[in-house]
């Protein structure tokens, strides 16, 4: 069964990282996270307003699953990750047969 988490990602780079592996190390990310989401196990990412920071949502199968595409994410070492599982609401009108 797909599990759903909310996933927050703080990023932390060195201010003396050389700049070309900078750019290297940011085009892997990007590449990465896009790869998973066209598999449909990221369906969201969204910057955080103001901070070097994204939420995102992922469909996974397993807290395995999720522990190994966050533990390949490029950027694994410059981040500070959050996780929160999460659970469908009761007031939610999508899940309401009422509404
Ligand atoms: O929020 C960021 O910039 C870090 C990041 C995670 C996946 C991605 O493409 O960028």
């Amino acid at each position: 069964m797909t599990q759903l988490y909310a996933v927050r990602m703080d990023v932390a780079l060195p201010p003396d990282m050389d700049p070309a592996a900078r750019d290297d190390l940011l085009a892997r990310e990007k590449a990465y996270s896009q790869r998973w989401q066209r598999s449909g196990h990221w369906p969201h990412i969204w910057r955080c307003v103001g901070q070097y920071a994204n939420l995102s949502v992922f469909a996974v199968d397993s807290n395995e699953q999720l522990h190994q595409i966050l533990w390949g994410l490029p950027l694994f070492p410059y981040m500070g990750i959050t996780v929160t599982p999460l659970a469908a609401h009761p007031s939610d009108i999508a899940q309401d047969p009422a509404q």
